[in-house]
């Protein structure tokens, strides 16, 4: 699907300089999509290139989140230009696959749709391109993984221990099929009182520090659980474009830097 040369991902239309992404998590629900869409739009900010495959066949909600309305357009029947949203490039299986296929026949799919939008989409250049994954440590992320050697993976956990223990499964299956982890984001980690700015750790603390201490990686942020989060992402709005200057836009940008730094 692609060739590495000089630490360059050379695709058919186009290539990804510093890297490709998977942000996955052990569980629905953890808000991977929503920090996916966070951190394409902070390296954005911070002057990369970035583009999205929303590869989470079951709930496919990057195009609602970044507030894509376009569709992808073909170009001389052989290629499909990206639509874009907040300067980010998106392809996502929900444009291809129908709703009410049953899941069954959607997993066989996703390996000629992956293959097509890597070989068959206008990509153009891009600094990074970030992969949503489906939840879980089951087939469907599992052959994505596989299908995107030299990869880099992200892993989203929520503080609990039981979340972390679920996460802590998807960075083994990273380190047998020989993909990076470069870091864990805990989200939901707590919430702030917009009244007396009393932090609330609700689902416990530390699990995403222990997780990421026993994978040996990076804990590389740990977001707070807010109203405004979830609000912008219905709207297809982001928090980093509507208050850049809030604590958790500030700690998005932090995570986007720490993973460029990676990459320098
Ligand atoms: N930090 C946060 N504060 C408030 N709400 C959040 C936060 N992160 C995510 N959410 C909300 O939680 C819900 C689940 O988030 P999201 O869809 O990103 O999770 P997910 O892990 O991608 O789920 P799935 O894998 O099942 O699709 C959404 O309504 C989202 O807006």
């Amino acid at each position: 699907m692609y060739e590495l040369e000089d630490g360059k991902f050379k695709l058919e239309y186009g290539s990804v300089n510093e890297g490709m992404i998977s942000v996955a998590s052990g569980k629905g629900g953890v808000g991977k999509s929503t920090i996916t869409v966070n951190l394409a739009v902070s390296l954005s900010e911070l002057g990369k290139k970035v583009g999205i495959i929303d590869a989470d066949i079951r709930g496919f909600s990057i195009p609602r989140i970044l507030g894509l309305t376009e569709e992808p357009e073909g170009i001389d029947d052989k290629k499909l230009k990206p639509p874009v949203a907040k300067g980010i490039k998106v392809m996502s299986m929900g444009s291809l696959v129908q709703e009410e296929d049953p899941i069954i026949w959607r997993a066989p799919m996703l390996h000629g749709i992956l293959e097509q939008f890597m070989t068959e989409v206008q990509w153009g250049e891009l600094d990074y391109l970030l992969f949503d994954l489906p939840p879980g440590t089951g087939d469907m992320p599992l052959n994505i993984m596989q299908q995107l050697p030299d990869s880099e993976i992200v892993i989203v956990t929520t503080p609990q221990i039981a979340a972390t223990n679920v996460a802590g499964r998807i960075g083994k299956m990273a380190d047998k099929l020989e993909c990076e982890t470069l870091g864990v984001v805990e989200n939901m980690s707590y919430y702030q009182c917009s009244d007396c700015g009393n932090k609330e750790y609700i689902f416990g603390q530390g699990g995403g520090k222990a997780m990421a201490e026993r994978l040996e990686t990076e804990l590389l942020g740990e977001l707070p659980l807010l109203p405004a989060v979830r609000e912008d992402s219905d709207q297809g709005k982001s928090i980093i474009l509507e208050e850049p200057e809030s604590d958790v836009s500030k700690e998005f940008i932090s995570i986007a830097k720490k993973i460029m730094d990676k990459h320098l």
